[in-house]
């Protein structure tokens, strides 16, 4: 009997390289790729590696229990899937794959506005608790049609992406002209918009956002989202103790610690050294999630310790989607739940409050300890 993919790979890492041999240059460059020089894209997983850990013996792990809360919601495991657009240039079930991969662990995924799939058709996929992540199109009533048709469907928050006004320079995507084969589109906006990508003049993703969202968007647009909503809102894409406070003020339920993958501005903070100062400004007066470069168990014991309720994976997820569909998604849930249990059992953690910041020391501690 052959074996499958997931059989094969022993970490999250492995998938990466099985989705490059399986996809498309244009399509696993513009999955993989990030902004510019990719600095951030670089830094946003070695920085875990920055962190060490100071676990504690001799604590009774016989029990160790992952579960957490996000938003109100009992989920098995302080991981979501964090929204990635286009699944289907990944697999032909695409987004369906994913959801079904989610709602069989039981935990959240985030769908992206930019989904092949539309949210319709990812809701009746599988039963778990989803998140619409929203754009805001220059055209408001396509954002004002979607969000209730989220909210019809049955998704329990909108999480509003602040971080792009426009598609950062992504320059593989320049090189390759990117654009959509005939067979995938961003399927919610069918009826709304047509999605045509111009490559002439390189990325054609890059030139339809340009001409499409609405550079004008600020944190006074809280107030029209919370107009139309009752949903929680959650703002993905904080970096700064200074928008963490905004966001306190606009009312929001969460904000998501974010680069978007380092696919926007270069040179921005990876994700995980932004946490601390975000987590520190809200006070505990919201909850604080973190993505960006989450490879590892351990990496989520860090973010958890520094003060993240939860994180979320993009790109590992696409990878396990490409290698072996809803199987390989669901891997790779497994796969990082499973390293963070182990994680927890040996720094001596019995559960998700019990990972305190003393289970960590990060480069500025070393720094200080040293003077
Ligand atoms: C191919 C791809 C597509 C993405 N599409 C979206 C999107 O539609 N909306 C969004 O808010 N973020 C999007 N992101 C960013 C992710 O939500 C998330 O911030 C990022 O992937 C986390 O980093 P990681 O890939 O290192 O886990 C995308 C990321 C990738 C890699
Ligand atoms: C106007 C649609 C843009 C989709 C961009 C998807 C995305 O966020 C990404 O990082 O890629």
């Amino acid at each position: 009997m052959e074996m499958s993919s997931s059989e094969l790979v022993v970490n999250v890492g492995e998938y990466e390289a099985l989705a490059k041999q399986r996809l498309p240059k244009m399509v696993y460059d513009f999955y993989a790729g990030g902004a510019e020089d990719q600095w951030t894209l670089q830094h946003n997983t070695t920085a875990f590696s920055t962190i060490r850990l100071r676990p504690r013996v001799l604590v009774d792990v016989s029990k160790v229990d992952i579960s957490t809360s996000i938003l109100g919601f009992k989920v098995p495991m302080p991981i979501m899937v964090a929204p990635t657009s286009l699944h289907r240039l990944a697999h032909p079930e695409g987004e369906l794959a994913t959801a079904r991969a989610a709602a069989s662990m039981g935990t959240i995924m985030a769908l992206s506005f930019s989904s092949s799939f539309s949210l319709e058709e990812v809701a009746e996929a599988g039963c778990g608790v989803k998140f619409f992540q929203l754009y805001v199109y220059k055209d408001r009533k396509i954002a004002e049609t979607l969000v209730l048709r989220a909210e019809k469907a049955g998704y329990k928050a909108i999480v509003l992406t602040g971080d792009t006004p426009r598609l950062g320079r992504r320059e593989a995507d320049i090189r390759n002209r990117f654009t959509l084969p005939p067979n995938v589109t961003m399927k919610n906006l069918d009826g709304l918009l047509s999605v045509q990508l111009d490559k002439s003049k390189g990325s054609g993703l890059e030139a339809y956002a340009a001409g499409t969202m609405d550079k004008s968007l600020s944190w006074k647009d809280i107030r029209w989202l919370k107009s139309i909503t009752n949903l929680p809102i959650l703002v993905k894409g904080i970096l700064t103790a200074e928008d963490a406070l905004l966001a306190v003020q606009a009312g929001v339920a969460g904000v998501i610690v974010s680069n978007h993958g380092a696919r926007q501005l270069d040179f921005v903070l990876p994700s995980i050294m932004a946490l601390e100062e975000v987590v520190n400004a809200v006070q505990g007066k919201i909850p604080v999630f973190l993505d960006g470069g989450v490879r590892r168990g351990t990496d989520i014991f860090k973010a958890l310790a520094l003060g993240a309720e939860a994180v979320l994976i993009g790109r590992p997820v696409l990878y396990g989607l490409t290698a072996d569909g809803e199987r390989g998604v669901k891997n790779v849930l497994q796969m990082l739940s499973d390293e963070l249990e182990l994680a927890m059992s040996l720094s001596g953690c019995c559960s998700v409050k019990d990972i305190k910041r003393s289970h960590v020391q990060t480069t500025s501690q070393m720094f200080a300890s040293k003077l």
